[in-house]
C-alpha cells in the first residue's frame, strides 16, 4: 500500500519510513528504561553491595524479594507479645490487594473534593483563611508556585493522614504504657493536677510545664512512634558509614530497631524507662538525633510541636478525670501496617475519680 501510494503523491514512503523510525525510538527506549529498571539496574546494586560484604535474598525479575517480605508478614502477623515485651520490631505490615486500593482512593479523593468544593463556596463570601484557603488562593494563581487541584488533594491526605494517624496511635500507646505502669500514671496525674488544676482546657502556659509528661510522651515515642521505618531513595553515589551506596538504590532506615539499639540507648533500651529524657531529648542517648520519631533535617515532621501539644492535651484532660488499666482482654500484637497500631485494638477499664 505504501508503495502505490508513493507512486501517486511522491511523500507518502518518507512520511511511513518517519513514522516508523520514530516507533522504532519510542518502543526501543521504553524497552532500554523497562530492562534498566528491572533488569540492570537491581543487579549493579546488588553486585555493589555484595562487594562489599553485604548480601540479602536474590533479586527475582519483577517481584524482587517481595515473597520472602511477605512470608515475613504473614509470619509475623500470628504472634502476639506478653504486654511487658516491647520488642515489636520482628512484627510486619499485612498486604491488601489493589483493587481494595483503588477504591478507598477513590472514596478518599471523593470526600476530600466535597470539602474543597464547600471551601470554594465559602471563599467566594470572604472565608477562613487556613491551610486549605491558602492552597487554593495557589490554585487560582499562575506561574511554577502554582498548585493544581490533584496537588491540593495530595496535600489534604498527607495532612490528614499525617497529622490524625500518628497523633491517635501516640495517645493509644500512651495509655496502653501508662495502663500497665500505675505508677508512672499516678506520677503524671500528680504533676497534671498541680500544674493544670481545674476543668477548663490546660492552656499552652500550663502544658509547658508537665515535665514528666513530656518525657512520657518522647519514652512512647521512642518505644511505640508511629513511623517505625523510614525510605529514602539515594539520588547519586554516596558512601555512608564506610559502606559504598550506589545511585538508585532504596534504603530504609529501620526507626524502631535504632530505637532500641543497646548502643545508643544503653542497657535498658529494651525497657520503659521515660527517666532517660530528664535533660531534654537531646541528652537521652550516647547520640543527640537518636530518637528518629518526627525523622530530622529538612524533611522532618512539620506537625511535631502541633502533636507533642494535642498529646499532652488530651492526656492531661484523661488524668484529670480518670484512672485507666489496660482490659486483662487486650492482646499485644502492635502492627505496623503504615503506622504503628495495636492489631486488636485497645480495651481499657476507666474509673471515673473521686
Ligand atoms: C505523634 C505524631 C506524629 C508523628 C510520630 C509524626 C512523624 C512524622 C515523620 C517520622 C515524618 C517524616 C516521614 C518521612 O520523611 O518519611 C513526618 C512528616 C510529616 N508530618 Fe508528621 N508526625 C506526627 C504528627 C503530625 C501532625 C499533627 C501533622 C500535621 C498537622 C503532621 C504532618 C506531617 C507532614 C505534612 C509531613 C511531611 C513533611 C515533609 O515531607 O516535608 N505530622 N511526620
Amino acid at each position: 500500500m505504501a508503495i502505490m501510494a508513493s507512486a501517486s503523491t511522491g511523500q507518502a514512503v518518507p512520511v511511513a519510513v518517519a513514522v516508523a523510525v520514530a516507533a522504532v525510538v519510542v518502543v526501543s527506549t521504553w524497552l532500554w528504561k523497562t530492562v534498566a529498571r528491572l533488569v540492570w539496574r537491581p543487579y549493579v546494586v546488588a553486585a555493589a553491595f555484595r562487594k562489599q560484604g553485604i548480601t540479602g535474598p536474590a533479586y527475582r525479575l519483577y517481584v524482587g524479594s517481595d515473597g520472602e517480605a511477605n512470608a515475613m508478614r504473614a509470619a509475623g502477623r500470628g504472634e502476639t507479645l506478653d504486654a511487658r515485651c516491647h520488642d515489636i520490631v520482628p512484627r510486619f505490615i499485612p498486604t491488601k490487594t489493589n483493587v481494595r486500593r483503588w477504591e478507598l482512593e477513590k472514596k478518599v479523593r471523593g470526600t476530600l473534593m466535597a470539602m474543597i468544593r464547600e471551601r470554594q463556596a465559602d471563599a467566594k463570601e470572604g472565608g477562613a483563611r487556613d491551610l486549605l484557603g491558602l492552597m487554593l488562593e495557589a490554585n487560582d494563581g499562575g506561574g511554577a508556585t502554582r498548585l493544581t487541584m490533584d496537588e491540593i488533594v495530595d496535600e489534604c491526605k498527607t495532612f490528614f493522614f499525617a497529622g490524625h494517624e500518628s497523633t491517635a496511635h501516640l495517645l493509644t500507646w500512651s495509655i496502653f504504657l501508662l495502663g500497665t505502669k500505675p505508677q508512672w500514671q499516678d506520677r503524671l496525674r500528680d504533676e497534671v493536677l498541680r500544674e493544670c488544676a481545674g476543668d477548663s482546657l490546660p492552656d499552652a502556659d500550663s502544658l509547658s510545664k508537665l515535665k514528666l509528661m513530656t518525657m512520657v510522651i518522647y519514652e512512647t515515642l521512642r518505644l511505640y512512634g508511629a513511623v517505625s521505618q523510614m525510605a529514602r531513595m539515594v539520588t547519586a553515589d554516596t558512601e555512608l558509614a564506610g559502606v559504598r551506596i550506589p545511585k538508585g538504590t532504596m534504603t530504609l532506615i529501620p526507626v524502631a530497631i535504632l530505637h532500641r539499639e543497646v548502643e545508643v540507648w544503653g542497657e535498658d533500651a529494651g525497657e520503659f524507662n521515660p527517666l532517660r529524657f530528664r535533660d531534654g531529648v537531646n541528652k537521652a542517648a550516647a547520640h543527640a538525633g537518636a530518637l528518629l520519631a518526627f525523622s530530622l533535617g529538612q524533611r522532618s515532621c512539620i506537625g511535631q510541636d502541633f502533636a507533642m501539644l494535642e498529646a499532652k492535651a488530651t492526656l492531661a484532660m484523661i488524668l484529670r478525670r480518670f484512672t485507666f488499666e489496660v482490659s486483662p482482654e487486650y492482646v499485644h500484637a502492635p502492627l505496623d501496617f503504615i503506622t504503628l497500631q495495636p492489631q486488636c485494638g485497645l480495651p481499657v477499664v476507666l474509673k471515673l475519680l473521686n
